[in-house]
Formats: C-alpha cells, sequence, structure tokens
C-alpha cells in the first residue's frame, strides 16, 4: 500500500550542506550545456536539422540545448504512433500506471538539485522558485498516482436485486498537452502525467523557451517503465504544429495551460467539428490572471506589504497568479504604500546562478519588451513609485516596478503584464474593495488582508477567484493543499492538483447486468 500523499518539503539554502549541493548540482548542470535532444516519437529518437535554441535567460549567450523541431509531418506520424498505443495503453491496468508516476517521482527526489540546477538555466528561476518548481512536478506525480488508485474501481452506484449497475472512469483517447514556460517543469510534468496515468495516450508540445527539461521527464518516465507510444515528445512552433494536432479529427482532448490569446485560439479551432471526427473534443483550458491583493483597513498592514510584494515580485512576477494589482482601504493606504515601495526598493534582480537576487530575468526578448512597453504606459497612467527600468544586455532583466494611485480601469490594472509589475489603488471601504477585485474579465487568485471575520465571509462569497486567500499572498498553492484554476477568462478550473482533476481526463461508463 502506498503511504498517505503529503507535499515533497522545500530546500533551505541557508544550511550550508544545501547551499553547497545545490553549487555542486549547478556545475554538473553546466557540463550538459549546449547538447542536442532529438524528438521521441514511439521511443524512437528523431533528430531534425530544423532546431529550438533553448538559451538561459539570464545570460543570451549561453546555449541550455538544440532541440529538434517537430513539424507537420512529424506531429502527424506521433498522432499515428499514440493512436495505435492507445488501443494497449487504454487497457493496462491502472495501478501499473500509477506505479510509474511512483517511481519516476522516486528518481526525480534522488536528482531533486539537479532538476533544480536545470531550471535556474533554462528558466532563469532564482533557486527557491526553482526548487519549489521540481518540488510541485515531484507532487503531481505523487498525488495523480494515488488519485488513479482511488478512481481506478469507479464508484458506488445502487443496484436493485435483479440486476448488478457499475460505473467506471474509462479513457478518452489521445490527448494533445500544450504547456508553459513558466512552471516549465511542473505544470509541463502534472498536465502531462494526468493525461498518461488515467490511460491516454500524449502528444506533449512544451514551451518553445522550455523545451529541455520536458525531455529530461521522458527519460524519468522511461527509466520507471512507461512504454514507448505511450507520451510522444514533439516540441515545435505553436502556430504550426499546436493548431495541426488541435484541429486533427484523432485529436480526443486538448490540456493546454498558457495565456488568454491562445487558449481562446484553441477552444474555438477544437470546438469545430472536423471531417471523420467522430466525437466532441473535451478541452482543459487554463489561462492568465490580473490577481489582486485586497488590504483592510482593520489589518496587519506589515503582512499586507510582505504578501503584496511577495506576490508581485517571486520569479519576476512571471506567475499566472502573481498580484499585479493591489486595492487599499484609503484608511492606509499612504501606509501600506510606503512600506511596499520600501521593501520593493531592497530587492534586486540578477542572474540567479548564485542566488544572491531576489529576482531573476524574465523569459525572452518579448516578454522583455512587453513588459517595458507596460511600464511606459503605467508612466501615464499612474504614479511610478519604485523600478521602471530594465537592462536587456546579457540577460533580460527587468526592475521591480510599483505604480500608485492608479486607475481600476487602466490598462495596467485591467491586462495581464505577466511580470514584476504591481499597480496600486484606493477603494472607499470593503464594499467597494471587492467589486474593484472583482472588475477584471479574469478570475484566478486573490487575496484578502484583513482581521474583521465579518469582511472575510463577505469575500468568501463574492470575491469571484478560482483560488482565495486570506491573510497571506497570493501564489504558491501546493498540490493537494490547494488544488489550482481560475473563473471566467483565466480557464475551465479544471483545478490542477484537486481530487476533480483526472477525472476531466475520462468518460463514465454505466454497465449493467441482469442476474
Ligand atoms: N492558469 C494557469 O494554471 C496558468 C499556469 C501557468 C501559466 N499560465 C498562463 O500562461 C501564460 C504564460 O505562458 P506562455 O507564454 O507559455 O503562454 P502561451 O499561450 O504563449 O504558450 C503556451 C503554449 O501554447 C503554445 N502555443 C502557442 N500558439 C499555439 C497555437 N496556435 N496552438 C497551440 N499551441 C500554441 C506555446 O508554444 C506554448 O507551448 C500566462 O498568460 C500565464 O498566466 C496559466
Ligand atoms: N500554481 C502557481 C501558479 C501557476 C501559474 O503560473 C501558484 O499557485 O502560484
Amino acid at each position: 500500500m502506498v503511504v498517505p500523499y503529503t507535499h515533497e518539503p522545500f530546500t533551505d539554502f541557508t544550511v550550508e550542506e544545501n547551499r553547497q549541493q545545490m553549487l555542486h548540482a549547478l556545475k554538473k548542470v553546466e557540463k550538459d550545456l549546449g547538447k542536442e535532444y532529438p524528438l521521441i516519437i514511439g521511443g524512437e529518437r528523431i533528430t531534425t536539422e530544423d532546431k529550438i535554441v533553448s538559451v538561459n535567460p539570464a545570460n543570451k549567450e549561453e546555449v541550455v540545448g538544440y532541440v529538434s523541431k517537430a513539424n507537420q509531418e512529424l506531429a502527424e506520424k506521433a498522432m499515428k504512433v499514440a493512436d495505435q498505443t492507445f488501443e494497449t495503453w487504454r487497457k493496462s491496468d491502472p495501478k501499473f500506471r500509477a506505479d510509474i508516476l511512483f517511481r519516476s517521482a522516486a528518481i526525480i527526489r534522488r536528482r531533486k538539485h539537479e532538476f533544480t540546477a536545470h531550471l535556474i538555466k533554462e528558466g532563469g528561476k532564482p533557486w527557491k522558485e526553482a526548487d519549489a518548481d521540481t518540488a510541485e512536478a515531484i507532487d503531481f506525480l505523487e498525488y495523480y498516482g494515488r488519485q488513479m488508485l482511488e478512481l481506478k474501481d469507479g464508484v458506488k452506484i445502487n443496484s436493485r436485486p435483479i440486476e448488478y449497475n457499475q460505473y467506471h472512469y474509462i479513457p478518452l483517447g489521445v490527448g494533445v498537452v500544450i504547456s508553459p514556460w513558466n512552471f516549465l517543469f511542473a505544470i509541463m510534468a502534472g498536465t502531462t502525467v494526468a493525461a498518461m496515468v488515467t490511460g491516454n495516450t500524449v502528444l506533449l508540445k512544451p514551451a518553445s523557451a522550455t523545451p529541455v527539461i520536458a525531455y529530461k521527464l521522458m527519460e524519468v518516465l522511461e527509466e520507471a517503465g512507461m512504454p514507448a507510444g505511450v507520451i510522444n515528445y514533439i516540441p515545435g512552433p505553436g502556430k504550426e504544429v499546436g493548431d495541426y494536432l488541435v484541429d486533427h479529427p484523432r485529436t480526443r482532448f486538448i490540456s493546454f495551460t498558457g495565456s488568454r490569446e491562445v487558449g481562446t485560439r484553441i477552444f474555438e479551432r477544437a470546438a469545430k467539428v472536423q471531417e471523420g471526427q467522430k466525437w466532441l473534443k473535451r478541452t482543459i483550458i487554463e489561462m492568465g490572471g490580473k490577481d489582486t491583493i485586497v488590504v483592510d483597513n482593520e489589518a496587519d498592514l506589515e503582512l499586507a506589504a510582505e504578501s503584496i510584494v511577495q506576490s508581485a515580485f517571486g520569479f519576476s512576477g512571471q506567475k499566472c497568479s502573481a498580484c499585479s494589482r493591489a486595492v487599499i482601504h484609503e484608511d492606509v493606504y499612504e501606509e501600506v504604500k510606503d512600506r511596499v515601495v520600501e521593501l520593493t526598493k531592497e530587492l534586486s534582480a540578477g542572474n540567479p546562478h548564485d542566488n544572491s537576487h531576489f529576482m531573476g530575468p524574465v523569459i525572452d526578448q518579448g516578454a522583455y519588451d512587453k513588459i517595458m512597453d507596460y511600464i511606459e504606459i503605467g508612466k501615464q497612467e499612474g504614479e511610478l513609485l519604485a523600478g521602471g527600468s530594465g537592462d536587456n544586455r546579457i540577460g533580460w532583466f527587468v526592475n521591480p516596478t510599483v505604480f500608485g494611485n492608479v486607475s481600476p480601469e487602466a490598462r495596467i490594472m485591467q491586462e495581464e503584464i505577466f511580470g514584476p509589475v504591481v499597480a496600486l489603488t484606493k477603494a472607499k471601504n470593503f464594499d467597494e474593495a471587492i467589486e474593484i477585485a472583482n472588475n477584471t474579465e479574469y478570475g484566478l487568485t486573490g487575496a484578502v488582508i484583513t482581521n474583521n471575520r465579518t469582511h472575510l465571509e463577505q469575500a468568501r462569497q463574492d470575491f469571484h477567484v478560482g483560488n482565495l486567500y486570506f491573510n497571506r499572498g497570493c501564489t504558491a498553492a501546493i498540490v493537494g493543499y490547494q488544488p489550482f484554476g481560475g473563473f471566467n477568462m483565466s480557464g475551465t478550473d479544471s483545478k490542477a492538483g484537486g481530487p476533480d482533476y483526472l477525472i476531466h481526463h475520462m468518460q463514465g461508463k454505466t454497465s449493467s447486468e441482469m442476474l
């Protein structure tokens, strides 16, 4: 019997031994920089001429890996393999599938710092953030393995004396998993293994900025005993390979995590029934956020300022859960604003390699340009209180930026920036604060800092977000503890790391036998 699930502990890098282990792991990973990685289709390694070049965003000159690039022809080959493999994989024992996840978790745990070091290089993550990403990947493997064991015998239903009724979940078919670069390990691994452990076969298209970690996951799963063809690794251009697979009549479901723009495009395309298609495609689509921390006048103001700063600037604000707006009661606005600015000015952005900066780089030139453009917009829309500058000579660094006195309707209050930028605004009272908090098209995370119990209960009912936190920041959900997913334009609320998640990858089948 497997032991009950608990989340993977985080590493304390103030402990010298842990710090040394991490430095050692970084050295080890550096030896692998610049390697070539093939596609994996049906277990076969396929090398293409055309390559995706994955670089370290903290140092553009440092190539993490050259990754073979799929095109439509190779995507078709992968689809055929996944379709054929489904015929055997769908009948595999769920326990066998869960065991692959448990063994994979153990393999990663044994080489934990090595994976974390890779995330520091490929994702530009500070140590703490990279360690949390590795821990979350392990958590997804452990949690979904256990969830599958719970679901494998179906759910009890009623039978009359003349019959025996059963209700089981069966897999869907071939799933296309499209993952983002920001939780390059955890989200990529979680969405992939959820689809696989439920008996589906998978076409994995990781983000083009971070394809190497997905190859490393494939190696782990193979070592743990995953048969060939069950997950096929096909990094490639979003539009070319993504659209082709989303439109494909043999695609049974799509599990996407990424931007609102791409998510809505996939949703629309997946809805069209193609010639020869025998089903309505299932879509699991998790998108962006414009997440708010509300600060009441009866609140621990130091906690409020710390929560805003940590949630806004952790991993340079490149989390769908990041706090990009704070709505502060007018009675305490000045005090909270001053403290947020003070704490922000203590932070720096730099190469995460030696763990001496709170923030690392942003992911690429496109992200850098977009964030810097929003900073210019912010200068028109509010008062620049901290930051406002960047440096893209060596890597893509943006300083943590705070704008004050911003109107709730302003663009920097409404649009996802996905960078280290937070806008502050005042509310006359708690009712108005919640109204402003809800005034975006998203609904992913939010937090309320207050000591007023009535206001907490009011927020529980009226603050319309998938993940609502009280007296803490709005990031860092833990698998199995805070199931994660959002409302409205934040997505389908599939709740990754929650008890319902796997069911989205299956369909219920009733059988009724006359006795
Ligand atoms: N809700 C969540 O759980 C969650 C988690 C992480 C990130 N996000 C969101 O993800 C975004 C950042 O990630 P990103 O920049 O990688 O997002 P993105 O939408 O640009 O890319 C996500 C994935 O989609 C692929 N893609 C691009 N065009 C495609 C197309 N036409 N068809 C199919 N696939 C296509 C990309 O190659 C990548 O693999 C942010 O908006 C963030 O809020 C959401
Ligand atoms: N699950 C992460 C966010 C994932 C999106 O980027 C959190 O809770 O901070």
